[in-house]
């Protein structure tokens, strides 16, 4: 099941279909349901060919579209990218404008795809500290493809997982304020309502990058029990061979939950 050519600047990739998974060793019935990741090594990958850090965001931006078609060819329902966090608004203005404009292009370039894809596109994050055309931008493109279930495509941008947790509590304690809540009655799950990832599943495996090993503020209260995959490889090279190696990875955890393996007595 070759992957239909797209209407966009980013090349087509091969995809396999379920068969040809499963030639590959991995079992399409248990692939994760919610991917998240953090592409890192943008800057790195430049500086290696001696060009500045947006030709790595640029490359980047290939690669994370390349990882949207894989999802949904294998049947993957969430994907998580770790566009811009919080922090790195603090980067060299240039590099956060251009930032800015690249998820603008992401988003015009590929919403057609999208819509005839079946993707559901959601963003995470302060978006009040994006420029308006970026809001809007993405405000209509969530609304325009509010309907598709296929894949959710979940973007973090101006993200904080901690500011996440901090803006729960807030609304949390504001209903006991307004006593529509007893303390007593915050559990786990009124806790998760109240985070912007509220309509979400859990991450089953996070991918990060680079060769960084830290999570760095992403998804701290989601990533509870997620499968973690790290790999040397810069995101802007990450295509099939390596998604399909975190895959393996995956398939090959053995995922308790806290719990003893078939609930064996001792
Ligand atoms: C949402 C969207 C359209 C994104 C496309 C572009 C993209 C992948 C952006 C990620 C931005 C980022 C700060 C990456 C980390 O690389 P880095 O610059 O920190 O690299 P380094 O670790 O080598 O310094």
């Amino acid at each position: 099941m070759p992957l239909s050519n797209s209407t966009s600047s980013v090349p087509a990739v091969t995809v396999p279909a379920a068969e040809e998974l499963l030639s590959q060793g991995l079992r399409a019935e248990s692939l994760p349901r919610h991917v998240a990741l953090v592409m890192d090594g943008n800057s790195r990958w430049a500086a290696a060919r001696g060009l500045p850090p947006t030709d790595g965001h640029e490359h980047g931006m290939r690669a994370l579209m390349r990882t949207v078609r894989l999802s949904r060819a294998w049947g993957i329902r969430v994907l998580t990218a770790f566009g811009f966090s919080l922090e790195n608004w603090n980067r060299p203005k240039a590099e956060v404008d251009f930032l800015m404009a690249l998820i603008e292009r992401f988003i015009n370039d590929n919403l057609a795809e999208f819509l005839r894809e079946g993707t559901r596109l959601r963003i995470i994050g302060d978006r009040s500290r994006l420029p308006i055309s970026v809001q809007k931008t993405a405000r209509d493109a969530e609304e325009a493809t509010r309907n598709n279930s296929q894949l959710d495509l979940v973007l973090a941008i101006s993200y904080s997982g901690r500011m996440d947790i901090v803006q729960a509590c807030r609304n949390l304690a504001q209903k006991v304020d307004a006593k529509l809540l007893r303390p007593e009655d915050i559990d786990e799950s009124l806790f998760a309502d109240e985070l912007q990832t509220s309509e979400t599943s859990c991450p089953d495996l996070l991918i990060r990058t680079s060769g960084e090993l830290r999570l760095s503020n992403f998804l701290l209260w989601q990533s509870a029990y997620s499968e973690l995959f790290f790999t040397d490889t810069l995101w802007p090279d990450f295509g099939e061979a390596q998604y399909l190696q975190a895959m393996m990875a995956f398939q090959s955890r053995d995922r308790r939950f806290g719990r003893r393996k078939n609930n064996a007595a001792l």
